[in-house]
């Protein structure tokens, strides 16, 4: 357990009486080794309304990925409880797909559009006929509609990505989980992919967790930002972020919010080391 008790400082909080579509209540979650029990993140509090572009960020081994797993039914809370549409989340389902960092998320034997299609049939959510049309039309949103019938490894990694959020999209989610799904892309293919999905935002006001430790992608992705300590990740602050874009990223706003939470990370980093030094 954590020697620290960081709580929430700022909650920047979103219309009172809404419905949140995911609550995550006080989830704390564990990864058990042989040797060792890790405390990935401490007793988090999150709630994500539908249409939201919530993100988690924070620094290197404070437990995006891991509260994502979490929201994916990938790994079960050891206190707390995450919620979906009311429901309790007990293992993964059509209503949470993920994309992840890595370009290798494509079945490599399979067309793009078969591998648009097959999550949708497998899961039994889709006959194969409108699966085709939900494909197509995924793709064709995600510029992808000359290569339909083109494999994985004749893809660059930005198409690559651009097909896995595809797939993701046509199940038709509650909620879309994006692991720093552009960490791995050169710097202005990162930049297209982010103003793409802005794009298919504005037109499909889907929900999104996206996960990322850059503060730059955190204040033009997100409408809502939680902002986690460093490891074991506790909510630092929660903030809105919903009127920055890549068009306005040279206003003093956008900038003053960068600041404000670079201070945020750095000051726990420096209460941290602070603390190791004092035991
Ligand atoms: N399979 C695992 N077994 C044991 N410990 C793990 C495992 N996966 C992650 N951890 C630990 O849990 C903590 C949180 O990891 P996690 O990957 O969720 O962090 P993160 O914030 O997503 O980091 P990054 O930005 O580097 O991806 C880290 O201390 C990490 O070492």
């Amino acid at each position: 357990m954590p020697t620290a008790t960081i709580n929430r400082t700022e909650t920047e909080s979103v219309a009172p009486g809404a419905t949140p579509l995911l609550d995550v209540k006080g989830v704390t979650l564990q990864y058990k080794t042989k040797k060792q029990i890790v405390t990935a993140s401490y007793q988090v509090d999150f709630q994500v309304f539908p249409g939201d572009r919530f993100v988690l960020l924070g620094p290197s081994g404070c437990g995006k990925s891991t509260l994502l797993k979490g929201v994916g039914g990938f790994m079960s809370p050891v206190e707390g409880e995450i919620n979906l549409n009311g429901k309790p989340v007990h293992a993964p389902g059509p209503d949470r797909m993920m994309v992840f960092q890595e370009f290798e998320q494509l079945l490599p034997w399979k067309t793009v559009l078969e591998n648009v299609v097959f999550p949708m049939v497998t899961s039994g959510k889709y006959a194969r006929a409108e699966a085709v049309d939900r494909a197509k039309r995924y793709l064709e949103k995600v510029n992808l509609t000359k290569f339909f019938d083109a494999y994985p490894h004749q893809l660059s990694g930005g198409m690559k990505q651009r097909a896995s959020i595809a797939r993701g999209m046509a199940m038709g989610p509650a909620i879309l989980l994006m692991d720093e799904p552009f960490a791995a892309l050169d710097a202005l293919t990162r930049l297209k992919m982010q103003e793409e999905l802005l794009e298919l935002w504005e037109e499909l006001r889907f929900t999104v967790l996206f996960v990322t430790h850059s503060i730059q992608e955190a204040v033009i992705i997100g409408s809502r930002i939680l902002v986690l300590s460093p490891h074991p990740g506790q909510v630092r602050a929660e903030l809105n972020a919903q009127q920055f874009n890549h068009a306005n990223q040279d206003c003093a706003e956008f900038h003053a919010l960068q600041q404000r939470i670079h201070d945020m990370l750095f000051a726990e980093r420096i209460d941290a080391m602070g603390q190791h030094h004092g035991e």
